[in-house]
């Protein structure tokens, strides 16, 4: 009997303090969602049954607010929905909002926390001030070359596939074309993924984002329960991948080092080609839009903080996120969101989209540095193989694109076959 009771109010004292919080925003007067106990507003996510930012996006789309209050865990977090809120964040109160509610901690994992997106506001200053130079127009147009190069394997690895069966997981094959072009780009080694089934970094690329679902509570982890990193030392990629970027990062340094002149070539005639075409740039800012791969910005907040042209007050250290998935698929921004439509950038149109509504590379300083870059690097690669192929849905082709609930970027679950033909014109 004694033990009975006990248990109970053993129960009863965790679940007070697990919802201590609970009051949060009702007591700020902002809109909020009622919170289950134990997981907040993300329970289906705990349980892999949906993926993180597409849960977010429903939380979004549940209060017609300018802003919603949310609980992860016990603790609140705030998402703003008001691209007028977004601009404040993102730009204008940018001192305020420098770093990421994603947890860094330089003594559990050195490699997370000195990564540009997960560092902290000091050193992330230092590291962004030494990227931006690899990141100019003309360091960009030095890379046309190498990145062309991988292109025109891209299609010979596509027409030599083809001859074997016309139909190919488009997942996969992009998956390493990409993986070919950070290696070239990044670590100026030929990875060989599009050539070798088994290439090393291919299979570490997979490792990073294939979820396992270790892999998956590690890194949810860092967004969600810092306490839990803490506690476990957990590192946001395992081992295996941490030693294997060390070694290439430090032998190509070394390899630069002794010599120095090692240069890239130059393909602009493919550039002035997709100049001419800019249907495929609207293209490509839909797919963006549909499926933004990192479909939620996050970041911290360092003091108290007015809500721009409300009364709502939040404290330092409270998280806010950006739904990018939820503005994008919000009917107000985007009509018939669900439908593909690339003339919503057209040049007539494109004046209606607003960059604190349309947010695939976020905005503002802490912005994605590699935007122009990643626009390059797929442009090249349609561009070549449109003009080679006809690509076609097939009976496999899933009507509707759904994403892994182990994935904190937006991956689709299934493969994505598509039926390619080699084209009887070329461009
Ligand atoms: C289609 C491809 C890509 C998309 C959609 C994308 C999207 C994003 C987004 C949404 C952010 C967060 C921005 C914010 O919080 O405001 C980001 C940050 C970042 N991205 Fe990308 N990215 C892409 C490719 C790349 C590539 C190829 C690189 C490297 C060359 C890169 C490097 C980074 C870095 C370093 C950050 C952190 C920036 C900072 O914290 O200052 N990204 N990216």
């Amino acid at each position: 009997m004694h033990s009975l009771l006990l248990l109970c109010i053993t129960f009863y004292v965790i679940y007070k303090y697990l919802t201590r919080n609970f009051d949060y925003w009702e007591q700020k007067n902002v809109p909020y969602i009622r919170p289950k106990p134990f997981f907040g507003n993300i329970c289906e996510v705990f349980f892999f049954r949906k993926q993180f930012a597409v849960q977010i996006a429903e939380l979004y789309h549940q209060i017609q607010d300018r802003m919603v209050g949310i609980f992860i865990l016990n603790q609140p977090f705030l998402i703003v929905k008001d691209p007028e809120i977004i601009k404040h964040v993102l730009v204008k109160d940018f001192d305020i909002f420098r770093n990421r509610s994603i947890y860094s901690n330089e003594n559990i994992d050195s490699l997370s926390a000195n990564f540009m997106f997960f560092a902290e506001a000091n050193k992330w200053k230092i590291l962004r001030t030494k990227a931006s130079p690899i990141f100019t127009s003309g360091k960009l147009k030095n890379m046309y070359g190498t990145v062309g190069s991988i292109v025109k394997k891209f299609v010979n690895y596509l027409t030599e596939e083809t001859v074997k069966t016309p139909i190919l997981d488009a997942r996969e094959v992009c998956a390493r074309y990409s993986m070919d072009v950070v290696a070239t780009t990044n670590f100026g080694v030929d990875a060989a993924c599009l050539k070798d089934k088994n290439a090393d970094f291919y299979l570490i690329g997979r490792r990073m984002f294939d979820f396992s679902y270790e892999n998956t509570i590690r890194q949810a982890a860092y967004f969600v329960a810092p306490f839990f990193i803490k506690f476990a030392k957990l590192q946001t990629f395992d081992r295996h991948v941490y030693n294997y970027i060390k070694h290439l990062t430090t032998s190509q340094i070394n390899f630069r080092e002794e010599n120095d002149n090692y240069r890239n070539g130059d393909i602009i005639d493919i550039l002035v080609e997709f100049k001419r075409r800019k249907v495929i740039n609207d293209m490509i800012f839909e797919v963006l839009r549909k499926y933004p791969p990192l479909s939620l910005l996050d970041r911290k907040c360092s003091t108290i903080y007015k809500i721009p042209n409300s009364d709502v007050i939040i404290e330092p250290g409270t998280p806010v996120y950006i739904s990018v998935y939820g503005l994008h698929h919000d009917e107000k921004y985007f009509p018939n969101p669900e439908k593909f439509i690339p003339e919503r950038f057209s040049k007539e149109n494109e004046r209606n989209i607003s960059d604190y509504f349309y947010l695939p590379f976020g905005n503002g300083p802490r912005n994605c540095i590699g935007k122009r870059y990643s626009i390059i690097v797929l442009k090249l690669a349609l561009v070549e193989i449109l003009s080679e192929f006809e690509i076609k849905t097939c009976i496999n082709t899933p009507l509707k694109i759904e994403y892994s609930p182990k994935s904190l970027t937006l991956v689709p679950n299934k493969n994505l076959y598509l039926k390619f033909k080699k084209s009887a014109i070329h461009f």
